[in-house]
């Protein structure tokens, strides 16, 4: 199976690292103040936004130091058990393969919810003050006030956005390596799109490299347009043809679609795309996890829609078992709008009519229309009657609308 670049490409030392200098020293004081016993901070915090190379620090500083290191990922770092584990069978067993030491690295913790996870976060503060081992924590946005105790705890070590001369250097070194010709202007074009997001740099340059071996500005520019404006069929496609997990998360996410609409588009296509009964059932069930998690996200936290996006585009790219198996071609289907939505297209500018329906519900009811939209229409689901419809003076079109809804 053929890497993607920017897993492939991953500096594997602190030296390897571009741009971040003063974060190196930083952390390489730390750790070296941990390794003769005297730590000032016991943790870091490690910040800055996607994609700078803070996963790929923390790796390289273990890797330099000859440590061992203990990863949680985003996922396991929300459970309590899991960051209790971790931190005892850190503290508690020796290194492996004659390493000086151990390093606890949890990823992405601002996904934490302080407050819906209240034990995960507590073990997770216990963790930062009393651990034995060195913890290493990233964040986007250590400001969020929810990483208040969190950053009090601990230093604070920023990377910053990189710049054009350090983007370049490490897409051009890939291109050698790589041998591919790229144009300069092809380069700048990626660079101003990634806005230092070196992540999303590399796969852009790979995504165009792919199969055609030279990159010029023109296919940067198609493939960047196409990649902003695909359209539902394109993302179907894109996501079931998908051979590696981040091609079908980007499918998902870059898509023009909005993801509840998505989740309409891929109910009504799983069956036309499976033929396996045991592969449909895989599929329906990641399916209802993204549509379960997309209203979590509506009610709870935003942040959990990014399960959203894992789930329905990578749950729903290897539902199918034949993919992982040699010689697998992705197969050609002709999908079909969702019938919730032609239904609607039929009824003349749907939208008028929803906004005209929520707007007799709300003067009604005193409240406003986003308040009938999210919990009358969808929570106490308003039941489409004679009686309603005179309450309300509805329309036939109206009366239509919401008898659409509460079929659904
Ligand atoms: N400073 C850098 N020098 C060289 N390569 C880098 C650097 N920063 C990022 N990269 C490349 O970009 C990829 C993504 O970096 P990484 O996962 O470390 O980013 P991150 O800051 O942890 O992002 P996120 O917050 O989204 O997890 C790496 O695998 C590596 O190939």
């Amino acid at each position: 199976m053929r890497l993607p670049w920017f897993v492939k490409y991953r500096p594997k030392s602190l030296s390897e690292v571009e741009n971040q200098e003063e974060a190196k020293s930083q952390l390489k004081e730390w750790i070296t103040s941990w390794l003769h016993g005297k730590p000032g901070k016991k943790s870091v915090l490690l910040y800055g936004p996607p994609g700078v190379g803070k996963t790929t620090l923390a790796e390289a500083l273990a890797r330099d130091f000859d440590l061992e290191l203990f990863e949680l990922n985003a996922s396991d770092s929300r459970r309590l058990q899991e960051i209790e584990r971790t931190a005892k069978v850190a503290s508690t067993s020796s290194t492996l393969f004659g390493k000086k030491g151990k390093l606890l690295l949890l990823d992405e913790v601002d996904g934490m919810d302080s407050k819906e996870d209240r034990g995960g976060f507590q073990a997770l503060l216990q963790l930062v003050d009393s651990t034995d081992n060195p913890v290493l924590l990233t964040a986007n946005d250590p400001w969020d006030p929810s990483m208040r105790e969190l950053r009090a705890r601990c230093q604070l070590i920023e990377l910053k956005k990189l710049g054009k001369v350090s983007s370049r250097r490490v897409l051009k070194r890939i291109c050698e390596m790589e041998k591919v010709r790229c144009d300069e202007d092809a380069l700048n074009e990626i660079i101003e799109e990634s806005e230092g997001d070196l992540r999303y740099a590399i796969n852009a340059l790979q995504a165009v490299a792919e199969g055609r071996g030279s990159v010029t500005r023109q296919s940067v520019e198609a493939t960047i347009r196409k990649e902003r404006e695909l359209d539902p069929f394109e993302t179907l496609r894109s996501v079931f043809w998908a051979r590696y997990a981040w091609q079908a998360r980007n499918a998902v996410s870059s898509s023009r679609v909005d993801y509840e609409m998505l989740l309409r588009w891929f109910d009504e296509n799983l069956p036309l795309q499976f033929e396996d009964f045991k592969d449909l059932s895989r599929a329906y069930a990641a399916l209802s996890r993204a549509s379960l998690f997309s209203s979590r996200a509506r009610y709870v936290s935003w942040d959990l829609l990014s399960y959203v996006f894992d789930i329905m585009g990578i749950g729903l790219a290897f539902a199918e078992a034949g993919k992982s198996k040699p010689g697998w071609k992705a197969k050609w289907r002709k999908y079909q709008f969702p019938q919730y939505i032609s239904s609607m297209a039929r009824t003349k500018s749907s939208r008028e009519v929803r906004d005209s329906l929520l707007s007799k519900i709300a003067s009604k009811t005193h409240c406003s229309m986003s308040k009938v939209k999210n919990d009358v229409l969808s929570t106490l689901r308003l039941k489409p009657s004679k009686e309603v419809a005179d309450y309300f003076g509805l329309t036939e079109d109206e009366l239509k609308y919401l008898k659409t809804l509460w079929s659904l």
